[in-house]
């Protein structure tokens, strides 16, 4: 691809899958950090309303997962069959859904009711829910999928930093869900991506 510019915060977040996939692929970007400050007046020139927000070849390309499997086809990260893409799509549905609704206490403004949202989760939803993913993962070498790497591996690899401490605040999640953590260190481990998150990957927590 030409004159490729992938959009995002100054942070990993859904960013960051994205960054590393395109490194995996060789691919030469222009990793375009855009401040909080300038987000209002940046906002309206995306698909969405939102990023991650890919340009390349003169089109905008946009939606972390649609994203992530474009490039994932690319670079033969999809599965090699239909029952081997269906499997990735329907466990990156699964930990997307995980996502999102562990989101929910964070876009809500009234303290008391955050706080109950956040409690709810963490006792009757979280905790399972990270448990079946941990066992999906455990079930697939360390990968989300098919027991190989694909692209949804970048995706949640990319998200991990920003899932355990500041959507589950959870200090201790590397030793509860080790599998998960392992996914995350086999995606870090590609030399390609090693060399990329030690010199270019934003250094924050999230
Ligand atoms: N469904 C979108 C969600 C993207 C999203 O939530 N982006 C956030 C940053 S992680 C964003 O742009 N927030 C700013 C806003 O909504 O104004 C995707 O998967 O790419």
């Amino acid at each position: 691809m030409e004159n490729v510019t992938l959009h995002y915060f100054p942070f990993k977040g859904l960013g960051e899958g994205i960054r590393m996939l395109l490194t995996y692929g060789g691919q030469k970007f222009e990793d375009k950090r855009i401040p909080w400050e300038q987000w209002p007046e940046f906002k309206p020139k995306t698909p969405f309303g939102q990023m991650p927000m890919l340009q390349a070849n003169g089109k905008t390309y946009s939606q972390t997962l649609a994203l992530a499997r474009f490039l994932g086809r690319k670079y033969g990260l999809a599965g090699e069959t239909l029952d081997e893409a269906f499997e990735i799509d329907q466990n990156m549905d699964f930990f997307t859904e995980i996502r999102v609704k562990s989101s929910t206490p964070m876009f809500e403004q009234d303290p008391e009711i955050k706080k109950k949202l956040k409690e709810n989760l963490d006792k009757n939803y979280i905790p399972g829910a990270l448990k079946q993913l941990n066992e999906i993962i455990g079930k697939n070498n360390g990968h989300i999928a098919n027991g190989k790497l694909s692209w949804g591996d970048f995706v949640i690899a990319g998200v991990y930093d920003a899932l355990k401490n500041m959507l589950f605040q959870m200090p201790d999640m590397d030793e509860k869900f080790p599998h998960i953590k392992k996914l995350k260190d086999n995606v870090l481990s590609l030399p390609k991506v090693k060399e990329y998150v030690a010199t270019a990957s934003p250094k924050t927590e999230m």
